[in-house]
């Protein structure tokens, strides 16, 4: 019998299923092909009604699915509508940190024999159980988990992990364009105030920063860039922005967002320049960008004013706004959307392309970290083109 709870999962994720054209042609041609027959993919991934259109779509491929979400951040009712489709799924919204690690176990201790991993934990787990032999390969979703698997596990993986955050398809159609656009989209859900006519500082000229600063422009905004790779500060002062030191725009902007992810790019000497009610913002991937404690021990008072809208007072009688609390503020506030669905679409069937060619071809690739191949970026930009009727 379905659950209340599964119920309400099942319903979130047909609008969601609906919007995933790639994902539901997968789906079809994987209901004859069924390269995951026989495997157990083992996965620690963000559970939400997207994710959830991924694993359907592995598990027509014939896959077994063993999975576990990040801490804090599963959805119950998400979990309980995957568990009705026969998989196995650890893990709640309310988990402590000690239950997401007993999870984690939980995922490895299911013997699979393909990965999906987030952040490097499930191949840190492999390789601290000495159980890698048994590993035919699998894939990385983030680039810190990449970080790691080419750091402290360099030389300890004997089988292939594809990052998929590696892809030049991602970094366009996600980093640029689906952060560019939920940037401005949370921006103004959170605060309810008017892009148009209103300056903006972007710190960080990367694919997201690029991304953040023309979609700030094409609602009205204006929009200065702060860089420190010269070139890309030259292709900001090419493509029409201003450009200078995050100091020397402080009493410029009014709203200041980080997305470089680097420590300490906003910090006091900035701060104490700005104009009262300035607001603060981060996208990079860690709340460090913004030196909030620097700005708690400055400011004489603080209180939430609103969800993920936070107020401190500094001693000459300014204040500042800061959005929640420093963290992916695209991910923060009443009802986030986090990324655009077009955008996870193209970023899960990197995934499933991926995780097929580990399963068809494993002994084709080699040992460690390595990015997506050519071949499957141009693959998905085919069918996505296709799919979004470009050529009409
Ligand atoms: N919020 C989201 O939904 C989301 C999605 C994807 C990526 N991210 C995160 O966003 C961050 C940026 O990602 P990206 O793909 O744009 O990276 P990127 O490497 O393409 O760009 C980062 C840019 O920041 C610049 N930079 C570094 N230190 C700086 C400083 N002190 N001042 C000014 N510029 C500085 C670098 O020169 C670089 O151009 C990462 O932390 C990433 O994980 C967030």
């Amino acid at each position: 019998m379905t659950s209340d709870l599964a119920a309400q999962g099942a319903r979130r994720v047909e609008w969601i299923r609906s919007r995933m054209p790639l994902l539901a042609a997968m789906r079809e041609e994987f209901a004859t092909r069924q390269p995951f027959a026989g495997h157990r993919i083992g996965m620690s991934l963000h559970i939400e009604p997207k994710t959830a259109v991924l694993l359907e779509t592995l598990q027509a491929g014939g896959a077994e699915i063993v999975s576990t979400g990040n801490h804090g951040s599963t959805q119950d009712d998400v979990v309980a509508f995957l568990r009705e489709q026969g998989m196995t799924v650890f893990g709640a919204r309310d988990d402590t940190l000690e239950q997401h690690h007993v999870n984690i176990a939980g995922v490895l201790d299911a013997a699979a024999d393909m990965l999906l991993d987030n952040g490097g934990d499930l191949a840190a787990g492999v390789v601290e159980r000495g159980v890698t032999a048994s590993i035919l390969g699998g894939t990385e979703e983030t680039t810190s988990g990449g970080d790691r698997l080419r750091g402290e596990l360099a030389g300890a993986i004997p089988f292939p992990v594809i990052v998929i955050n590696d892809s030049l398809l991602k970094a366009i159609g996600e980093n640029k364009h689906a952060v560019g656009q939920s940037v401005v989209e949370s921006f103004m859900r959170i605060t309810n105030l008017m892009v148009p006519g209103r300056r903006f500082v972007v710190v960080g000229y990367g694919w997201c920063g690029r991304g953040v600063a023309h979609y700030l422009r094409a609602l009205g905004g204006k929009v200065a860039v702060v860089e420190v790779d010269e070139l890309k500060a030259f292709e900001a002062a090419l493509d029409g922005f201003r450009v200078s030191t995050a100091v020397d725009l402080a009493p410029w902007g009014d709203v200041f967002i980080t997305a470089t992810g680097h420590a300490d790019v906003l910090t006091l000497d900035a701060i104490e320049r700005m104009h009262d009610g300035a607001v603060l913002a981060n996208c990079g991937h860690f709340p460090w960008e913004i030196d909030v404690a620097g700005l708690r021990d400055a400011a004489v008072a603080s209180r939430e004013i609103d969800d993920a809208i936070e107020r401190l007072d500094l001693a000459d009688g300014r204040h500042v706004i800061l959005l929640a609390g420093g963290r992916m503020f695209n991910l923060a506030g009443r009802e986030p959307k986090g990324n655009s669905l077009e955008s996870m679409d193209l970023g899960f069937l990197l995934q499933t392309l991926s995780l097929e060619r580990v399963a068809t071809s494993a002994a084709s690739l080699r040992a460690g970290a390595q990015p997506v191949p050519d071949d499957i970026d141009r693959t998905i930009a085919r069918r996505m083109l296709a799919a979004m009727h470009a050529a009409e």
